[in-house]
């Protein structure tokens, strides 16, 4: 099959921010439809943010009111106040549990589902979608961007509304309280917060280049770690290390020139709060001198004045994380709008076997990432079912890419495909997949048990049927030599297997599949010959009564086939039995094989 290119470094680092406008907005709101069927907690989750939120904010009347008690200033005495106090303390604990409890169910309920509709996305999605992207980015979707969404969903819009009441009711209460001194404070506080929002802006865009550098010294250590054989093999341990170490040393110079930004930035920031606080004081200070104003309204005007200064510190936080989230749920809904070609909600198609006739009429074809470059020029073949026919030619001939139209898992040729006599896109393509089963080249087997991979191939066989399968592909042997048999863990985690006894595994899923037509992609490295025979007679005993494609390397293993097709640059030079066309003279399939001949000698 052909090989893709798959990096899983690179991490998306791009969490690149979007401007906050209508269109943006509008988008990101469309993720809350996952918020939908949760809207009860929601709504109840939301009462108890408003409730918690008023509860706060008469923190600060509560102080006034205590503080005219101390001067013997009010109808009410210490304890009444105090009392009343703790009853407000206790009553908003219980609001914020309650807030963060049902915001929480809301949330992971609905980011789960958000992760279930993506990955069920992704995975229908046709191949060339997977060419355009890289493993990496994808994942960093559902994990990264999803979680992104989540805070919003509940933390950032409840906070957001948090702030925003703190913002109103509290400028409201203090113009109540004293509007002289909320004029002099509004002249003083404004100035502060403009120029922290600018210098802010410019240390999140440093803090963010060390980000990206930190990731990009991240993909170093996945990719090197990924491929550790081959640093290994090439003992370029040194060069790795210090590959690594100059991108570290960049992310330190870069996070350290932004540190001593933040460093004056946090510095003027307390200066210039406290200086205004001071100056609000003092100002405060001298309308209570003139008796124009309690001392206990000054104490619950500074409580409001740092509750306003905390909310407004806190937007422009708010403001750079909506713009992620405008960012990530854009990304997200780009994933779900790309049109699946298998519809995971619809009932799988009643399994409609065929009889394996497949057709090749003059088929062209290009790749949708390369679409200037031919790779099939009118490619023609006529399989009868149950036939075994083979592909020879040289690497890059195109030999894959006919399995893969057959596979459809590509569209957009021209020429007419079909399966007995049905063009191609005609089947539901679960229909047409289940009829075809491939042994590829290189078997990857799934973390989990031996019996679990074989079962791959028909999901809820019985075991019996399991170790039927795994005797005919000659792999029960090597399987119950293992102590715990069919329930042997393999894959990333468990038994490394050897190629030989992974091929097996791969026929014996096929055996299991029991598909019409089979496509056999032989693997290039070569095994022993003990294994080797062991893994032909498999695959005899699988061919049988199957329409079978080989995509062949080794030419001994292809001798038996009905006919043997060479492939040239895209186009089918020459068709017919092992003996006619070994004998043409100066034909392409006689000079490989005497090639192969002479490499073995
Ligand atoms: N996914 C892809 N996107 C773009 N080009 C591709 C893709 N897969 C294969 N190609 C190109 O198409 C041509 C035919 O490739 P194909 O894999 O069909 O060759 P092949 O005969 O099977 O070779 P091999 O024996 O090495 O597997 C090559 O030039 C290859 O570079």
């Amino acid at each position: 099959m052909a090989k893709r290119g798959r990096s899983f470094g690179e991490e998306a680092s791009q969490e690149d921010k979007k401007k906050i406008n209508r269109e943006g907005v509008k988008k990101a709101l469309s993720i809350f439809r996952f918020v939908k069927p949760y809207r009860l907690q929601y709504i109840i989750g939301f009462v108890f943010l408003v409730l918690s939120t008023g509860t706060t904010m008469s923190f600060g009347l509560l102080i006034g009111q205590i503080t005219s008690v101390i001067q013997g200033q009010s109808a009410f005495t210490l304890n009444q106040v105090t009392l009343f106090f703790v009853g407000v303390l206790v009553a908003q604990a219980i609001f914020s549990f309650c807030r963060i409890y049902f915001f929480s169910q809301v949330s992971e309920r609905a980011m789960a589902d958000v992760r279930r509709s993506t990955y069920s996305k992704i995975i229908t999605l046709p191949i060339p979608f997977f060419e355009k992207r890289r493993v990496g980015e994808l994942t960093s979707r559902i994990s990264a961007d999803v979680s992104q969404l989540q805070d919003v969903l509940t933390l950032t819009l409840a906070e957001l509304f948090r702030q925003v009441a703190t913002l109103v009711i509290g400028t409201g209460i203090i113009f109540y309280v004293s509007w002289k001194l909320t004029l002099f404070m509004l002249a003083t506080f404004p100035v502060i917060i403009v120029a922290a929002m600018v210098f802010g802006r410019f240390i999140r865009k440093l803090s963010k280049q060390a980000q990206d550098l930190l990731a990009q010294a991240n993909v170093i250590v996945e990719e090197t770690l990924q491929s550790i054989n081959i640093v290994k093999a090439f003992t370029n341990e040194k060069i790795e290390i210090n590959r690594y170490g100059t991108a570290l040393n960049r992310v330190v110079n870069t996070a350290l020139r932004s540190a001593s930004y933040r460093g004056v930035f946090v510095s003027f920031i307390i200066f210039a709060l406290f200086g205004g606080i001071i100056g609000v004081v003092w100002y405060g200070g001298s309308l209570v001198l003139s008796n124009e104003m309690p001392f206990s309204d000054l104490l619950t005007f500074i409580v409001y004045t740092t509750f306003i200064g905390g909310s407004v510190a806190g937007m422009g936080d708010l403001y750079a994380q909506l713009q992620r989230t405008i960012g990530a749920s854009e990304r997200i809904l780009e994933i779900l709008e790309e049109p699946s070609e298998v519809d995971a909600n619809q009932e799988t198609p009643l399994f409609v076997p065929v009889q394996g006739h497949v057709q090749f009429n003059d088929v062209h074809f290009s790749y949708p990432a390369r679409p200037d470059v031919p790779v099939l020029k009118g490619v023609s073949l006529d399989v009868a079912a149950g036939r075994k026919i083979a592909l020879v030619g040289k690497s890059g001939a195109g030999k894959s890419t006919i399995v893969q139209l057959l596979m459809r898992y590509y569209d957009n040729g021209s020429g007419q495909i079909t399966v007995d006599d049905r063009d191609l896109t005609s089947f539901n393509i679960t229909e047409l997949r289940k009829n075809i089963a491939v042994v590829p080249q290189e078997v990857i087997l799934f973390g989990g048990t031996i019996l679990e991979n074989i079962q791959y191939g028909k999901p809820g066989a019985t075991e019996a049927e399991v170790r039927e399968a795994a005797r005919k592909a000659n792999a029960l042997q090597f399987v119950d030599s293992f102590p715990e048999g069919f329930q042997t863990v393999v894959g990333e985690r468990g038994v490394k297997l050897s190629g030989g006894q992974r091929q097996r595994i791969a026929i014996a899923r096929a055996i299991l599949k029991d598909p019409a037509i089979l496509i056999l992609d032989e693997a290039t490295s070569s095994l022993d010959a003990e294994s080797e025979k062991l893994v032909q007679e498999a695959l005899d005993e699988l061919m049988q009564n199957r329409t079978t494609i080989i995509i062949a390397h080794r030419l001994a293993t292809i001798r038996k086939v009905d006919r043997i097709y060479v492939i040239r640059e895209g186009q089918i030079a020459e068709a017919g039995t092992h003996d006619e066309l070994a004998l043409q003279e100066d034909g392409i399939y006689a000079n490989l094989v005497k090639l192969q001949f002479e490499t073995i000698e």
